[in-house]
């Protein structure tokens, strides 16, 4: 019983920053993502009689120690789900250079849980994936779909409805995302340590919270509309007020370096020009500059020009989870 999957990493424009339950991976909010093209986990999943434990290869490597134990207990998920006890052999492959400043976690999960469901005979529809890729890892809930996504946070206790949903597939409206790399160095604080620290201390926590619908609605108008500088203006606007919920932590912490900031100002400089560009950072120091492809190669090049800038990878919109 084997299954080969393709699922692509994703950004997220309005910030998916806090969990209101850790074990099953509830976000405090809804976030809107887009999927992007480039950067993508190629996994295949052979559950096999006569297995006595589960293997993990990942770039031909294979796993051991927490790694193999997080594919372990998430294979459980999926177990259960089908009421099998099966063991599989897991093969990974990354297409996404983590010096790029994206989290693999999110393509990664989205083709285990699509694969190992596949395998193991499960016909699970989109929501039914996204429930299970996002207690991989929650941006993995969003990289289901292709093009523009939200992931809803759902009310219930047991999650049944926290799962993303397509807002418009990729081919709908064209955007250019940069992937501005500023440092290849190891975050210090990860996303998920960094999201608990804030949620339990910060004291700009509750702004968040309380500004977050508001984000939520002019992002989502922005892309109905293919408004680009309403999408910009927000997006840029959540990501900001993501970080200084970081300053106001206990204790503190910031993601981004001095390169950080000349990226922003230098993006701050296109617009007054009158290019359209805007930034989001996530859970490191790179930058992804977002404008419209009409607009793409002198953002590039502009941002090239500034010492701190190491690469550049360029994405635009791609699809969901592909069955190959
Ligand atoms: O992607 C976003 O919405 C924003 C972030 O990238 C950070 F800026 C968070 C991603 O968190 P993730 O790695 O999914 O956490 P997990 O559920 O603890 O595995």
């Amino acid at each position: 019983m084997q299954a080969k999957v393709k699922a692509h990493t994703n950004i997220a424009l309005i910030k998916y920053w806090g969990k209101r339950n850790e074990q099953l991976f509830l976000p405090t909010n809804n976030s809107i993502s887009i999927t992007l093209d480039r950067f993508y986990t190629t996994t295949s999943v052979t559950f096999q009689e006569g297995l006595t434990a589960d293997q993990f290869m990942l770039d031909g490597k294979e796993i051991q120690g927490m790694e193999l134990q997080k594919i372990k207990t998430f294979l459980d998920l999926i177990r259960n789900k089908a009421n099998k006890q099966l063991f599989a052999i897991v093969e990974s492959v990354n297409n996404v250079p983590t010096a790029a400043g994206f989290a693999s976690s999110a393509s990664g999960y989205a083709a285990l849980a699509a694969a190992a469901s596949k395998a193991i005979g499960l016909n699970l529809n989109e929501e039914e994936l996204s429930i299970i890729a996002r207690q991989g890892s929650g941006s993995a809930s969003r990289s289901v779909y292709g093009g523009y996504v939200e992931w809803q946070k759902g009310e219930k206790e047991d999650g049944t409805d926290s799962y993303a949903t397509q807002i418009m597939p990729a081919d709908k409206w064209d955007l250019s995302i940069l992937s501005v790399m500023v440092e290849a160095k190891e975050k210090k604080v990860l996303s998920r340590e960094g999201m608990k620290r804030t949620v339990n201390t910060s004291s700009f926590y509750q702004a968040w919270l309380d500004t977050i619908d508001e984000d939520l609605i002019a992002a989502r108008q922005g892309i109905k509309n293919r408004d680009f500088e309403l999408l910009g203006t927000v997006l840029e606007r959540n990501a900001l007020k993501m970080h200084a919920t970081t300053l106001a932590s206990n204790p503190p912490f910031l993601y981004w370096t001095g390169a950080t900031v000349d990226v922003m100002h230098e993006v701050e400089a296109l617009r007054e020009e009158g290019i359209l560009s805007y930034f989001t950072i996530d859970a490191g120091p790179n930058v992804k500059v977002i404008c419209q492809p009409k607009d793409e190669t002198i953002v590039k090049e502009r941002l090239e020009q500034l010492n701190c800038v190491q690469q550049i990878f360029v994405c635009h919109p791609g699809p969901g989870v592909e069955y190959l």
